[in-house]
């Protein structure tokens, strides 16, 4: 059965200096559907997760949220139901525990009040210690960032989950976990950028490989 589009590129082309990075891209998520764009490097992964974020525009075609074209009201809509963890890691000055402060402090996280006890939860889960709250975040481990930035996120429960390369400093133990947990959320819709091989054999993802001619024309 067809669920409800909740995003979609219709022949989406964007080019940067005359030269095409997407051409005809188009791509329809369902709401709770889990996604994986995989493609090699330069191809135009990120840029997919900029356009969906409005930090840029397509020069050609549509982008939809929720059946509508993304402008400049429903943009923030997008915003606040999604979650976005960049390959850039440093997001921040201060403390875990002043980071957490400063991502609950959004505008568009303001709904969401700190809960100590369920954040420690989830640290535990992807086996970190609760005295890392005190560590000064940029002094930590690219993969203990990832797994902090990933309870942090977790813990926000949002809509739509945009993760790009979340799991490439993990051990692959590590990684097929926080894979599982995340494929386990049933009611996030959730598109990822990965080049790490962990997401390829798992059930229920539906996997994009961006490359050819025409960079484009995925259902
Ligand atoms: N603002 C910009 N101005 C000029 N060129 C850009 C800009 N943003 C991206 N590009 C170029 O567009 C291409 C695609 O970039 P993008 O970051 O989407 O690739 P990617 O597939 O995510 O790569 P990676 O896997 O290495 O992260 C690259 O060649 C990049 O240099």
């Amino acid at each position: 059965m067809e669920g409800i589009i909740l995003i979609e590129f219709k022949n989406v082309s964007k080019k940067f200096q005359d030269k095409y990075i997407l051409r005809n891209f188009n791509l329809k998520v369902q709401e709770g559907s889990k996604t994986l764009i995989f493609g090699k490097s330069g191809i135009g992964k990120t840029t997919i997760f900029r356009l969906l974020l409005g930090f840029i525009k397509p020069d050609e075609g549509q982008l939809l949220y929720k059946n509508e074209e993304l402008n400049g009201k429903n943009v923030w809509d997008l915003r606040r139901d999604a979650v976005y963890i960049g390959q850039e890691l440093d997001i921040a000055d201060g403390t875990v525990r002043e980071i957490i402060r400063t991502i609950l402090n959004y505008k568009i996280n303001l709904k969401k009040s700190f809960n100590e006890s369920e954040l420690l939860k989830l640290f535990d889960f992807f086996e970190l210690h609760e005295n890392i709250l005190d560590k000064d975040f940029q002094s930590l481990s690219g993969g203990e960032k990832q797994r902090v930035l990933i309870s942090i996120f977790t813990f926000l429960n949002k809509k739509l989950y945009l993760l790009d390369e979340i799991t490439s400093s993990l051990d692959r133990e590590m990684k097929n976990k926080v894979i599982e947990y995340l494929l386990s959320k049933k009611e996030w819709t959730l598109i990822a950028i990965s080049h790490d091989q962990e997401w390829l054999n798992k059930e229920g993802l539906n996997i994009i490989e961006m490359g050819g001619n025409n960079n484009g024309t995925y259902n």
